[in-house]
């Protein structure tokens, strides 16, 4: 803290719960909440990790010097013995997007998930000591979305028992895979199964793209990077690849087998196994970037909220203090939501955390009854809480006024790395598209199936599509039942509706197509079920520490209240709220903000994100801000001098009326 003075002490003292117990609460555990913490210090007290530099350094500086933090971050893993858990949370606290995230969240699990006990055997000890680096190549030039559509060809050669990996087309050049460009020595890459000229769908080859010794691409083999993205640090620190395959030969052994196998005669051999399972690694990851929405919210709404109760406007009284702008009810109506999403996708998160690790365990016994369950909430918490994060990273720049544009408010590196993760992994809007044909399969058999897990509300259809909200009063919406059952309502008669509007056209693909954004709709509103069903069961468990629950249940209400103030034209619409209900529920909003104003400050602090992982001066601890954002403007290598390069060759001619005879 700058000199020990806190500006934001007065706000601390407010809080009416016990931060310390909150801080446990948002780990998940106790153990979680240290074992986070001592890796969060050891990152922020390594200047290796200094990160405020990143956006002014120059694309080749800025990758060589991301190596670098990886070498040392690995390092620090040998030294200290750190285990899996640790060194994921390592890489979180650096905060760089780097290769070694494809390394272990898509090589490594793709081998675990696809390939056979054979393959697990030779490739992952290799992997996780990291003497292979792998990517994941499945992107085309021309297909992303439509995985069926990749155009790469792996054509068996029963002569020499290898498959002939191939780019038939300029579009079939792989293109975005990370870590690609100039580090991985192996990808993933999927490509269009030939055997004996026919077809038989895409599937997992390993690739070797480099060669150990030197690191030269090998023969047939082109590649580089595509070149810079999104912002000036952010994304481009990786190295997202173009790959160009010219008739690679691979042993026939590298194609991933746990799906279906190919014979040494060169016969398809289909397993018991679903086809889906080749989608494995994506349902992974998509659940890992459910977990990371809370990470990168909670980031940006713990920089606004410090600053909103540093900065003051208007206001003063008798030449007072003027007001703090986070006591602007307007203020309040854009933050508070955002401070309380990132409580709701943090525990959801989690939730779809233990999701994952069921499904997991059932596939390994080769149940696979709860893979489309998983695929749908995968899927569509990815959309819904990536979409909401990155609009709500960019509400959190409005919401710092001016000073939130400048590359020192750590908010624009954070919107422009963050915002990809609604498109990779799975387009958010393609994403709901998948929930939608779950719901229409789920609503369409409704009659003689039960529906299960998070559809299982569905099974009260007729309540839900008969009786409507019985609340009278702005009070009576503080009762969690009455909430959950609004959002059940809305979303059982959006999906029924979808339904019956589907079963009048003869084509079911093309009412599908025809009314798509009508079932994105339907979709994203159960997935909000989910969400807001998930945070009531986290309240119904015991959470320690003075007044810690009774704020997450205010918490709980803004979100879900905020949620149907916004989409209010659904509940209307549906029929299952009256404006007069709605309304109602708006004012029990604003009661909430009030409830939440004294808290924000400690409430932010319970993320317990440290100065380093912020990056901000506006979202400092101690807010101490302007004379930092003062000190950090006179640093800027660009005030190094007060005459900058180009001003006697360019302004002064103008300035002298002799620009006629200058050369420029
Ligand atoms: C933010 C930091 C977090 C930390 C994590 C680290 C991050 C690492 C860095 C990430 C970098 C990014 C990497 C990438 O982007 S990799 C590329 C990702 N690509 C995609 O996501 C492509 C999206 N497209 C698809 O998933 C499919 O093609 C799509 C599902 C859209 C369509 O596929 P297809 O045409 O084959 O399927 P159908 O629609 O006909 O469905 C057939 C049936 O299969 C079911 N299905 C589909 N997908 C899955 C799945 N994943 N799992 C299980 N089941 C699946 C589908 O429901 C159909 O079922 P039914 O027949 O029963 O209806
Ligand atoms: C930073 C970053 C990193 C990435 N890393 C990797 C990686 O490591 N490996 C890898 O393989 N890939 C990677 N990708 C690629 C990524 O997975 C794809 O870009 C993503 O899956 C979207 O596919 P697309 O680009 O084909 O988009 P498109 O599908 O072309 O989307 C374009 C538009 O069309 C719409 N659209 C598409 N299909 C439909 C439909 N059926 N119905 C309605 N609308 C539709 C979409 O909503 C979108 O608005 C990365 C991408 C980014 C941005």
């Amino acid at each position: 803290m700058e000199g020990g003075v806190d500006y934001l002490i007065d706000e601390r003292k407010k809080a009416q719960f016990d931060v310390e117990a909150m801080k446990v609460a948002w780990a998940g555990s106790r153990q979680a909440f240290e074992l986070s913490d001592r890796i969060a210090k050891l990152v922020a007290n390594d200047p290796i990790f200094e990160k405020f530099s990143r956006p002014m350094l120059g694309r080749k500086e800025l990758f060589k010097n991301s190596l670098r933090k990886v070498a040392h971050a690995w390092k620090l893993i040998i030294d200290l013995r750190l285990s899996e858990e640790e060194a994921k949370l390592l890489r979180h606290y650096i905060d760089e997007p780097a290769y070694t995230d494809l390394q272990w969240e898509m090589f490594i699990p793709a081998i675990e998930g696809q390939g056979t006990e054979e393959q697990k055997r030779k490739w992952l000890p290799l992997a996780r000591k990291m003497q292979v680096i792998g990517s994941y190549a499945q992107t085309e030039l021309g297909h992303g979305s439509n995985v069926q559509g990749l155009e790469t060809t792996a054509t068996f050669d029963p002569q020499t028992d290898e498959f002939v990996i191939h780019s038939p087309t300029l579009t079939s050049s792989k293109w975005w895979p990370g870590g690609t460009a100039k580090v991985s020595t192996h990808a993933i890459v999927y490509a269009r199964l030939i055997l004996d000229g026919q077809f038989h769908g895409v599937h997992g080859f390993i690739v070797q793209l480099r060669n150990l010794e030197n690191h030269t691409p090998l023969p047939g083999i082109t590649v580089g990077d595509i070149g810079m993205k999104f912002g000036n640090g952010a994304y481009n620190t990786m190295d997202n690849g173009v790959i160009r395959f010219n008739h690679v030969h691979i042993p026939r052994n590298q194609m991933l087998m746990r799906v279906s196998q190919v014979t040494r005669e060169g016969k398809f051999v289909q397993s018991d196994v679903p086809r889906q399972l080749l989608y494995g690694t994506m349902v992974y990851v998509r659940q890992k970037i459910v977990a990371d929405a809370s990470k990168a919210l909670s980031r940006a709404v713990c920089i606004a909220t410090r600053y909103s109760a540093v900065r003051r406007q208007f206001g003063s009284r008798n030449g007072g203090p003027e007001i703090q702008v986070i006591d602007y009810k307007t203020q309040q109506s854009r933050l508070f939501p955002l401070l309380a999403s990132a409580y709701a996708f943090r525990f959801v998160g989690e939730w779809l955390k233990w999701l994952y690790t069921d499904v997991k365990q059932r596939l390994e016994a080769n149940d696979f009854s709860t893979l489309p369950e998983a695929h749908a909430c995968t899927a569509g918490l990815k959309s819904l809480t990536t979409s909401a994060t990155a609009d709500g990273i960019e509400e959190c720049r409005k919401l710092c006024g001016g000073h939130g544009y400048l590359v020192s408010s750590g908010i624009p590196e954070l919107f422009a790395t963050y915002v990809p993760a609604c498109t990779f992994e799975g387009d958010n809007v393609v994403m709901m598209l998948q929930v939608a044909r779950f719901l229409v399969k789920t609503v369409s058999e409704l009659g003689y199936k039960q529906p299960v897990g998070t559809t299982a509300y569905m099974r009260r259809v007729t309540a839900l599509m008969q009786s409507n909200c019985a609340v009278r009063t702005a009070e009576e919406w503080l009762n969690p039942g009455v909430v959950v059952e609004a959002f059940e309502a809305r979303s059982t008669r959006m999906a029924v509706a979808c339904g019956q509007r589907l079963a009048k056209f003869e084509n079911p693909e093309e009412g599908f197509a025809e009314l798509s954004a009508d079932l994105v709709e339907a979709s994203l509103a159960h997935c909000q079920v989910i969400v807001v069903s998930k945070f009531v069961e986290k309240l119904q468990q015991e959470i320690p520490g003075k007044g810690v629950k009774r704020l997450l249940e205010v918490l709980f209400y803004v979100y879900a209240l905020f949620l149907l103030h916004k989409h209010q034209g659904d509940f209307l619409a549906t029929g299952y709220l009256t404006p007069k209900q709605a309304s109602l529920a708006n004012d029990q909003l604003r009661i909430l903000y009030s409830k939440v104003r004294p808290n924000a400050i400690a409430l932010v602090d319970s993320f317990n994100h440290t100065d380093h992982l912020l990056s901000s001066i506006l979202g400092r601890y101690d807010g101490n801000v302007y004379p930092k954002l003062y000190e950090a403007a006179f640093n800027d290598p660009f005030n190094d001098s007060d005459i900058a390069d180009g001003i006697h060759q360019y302004v002064q001619p103008m300035l002298r009326q002799e620009l006629h005879s200058a050369k420029l």
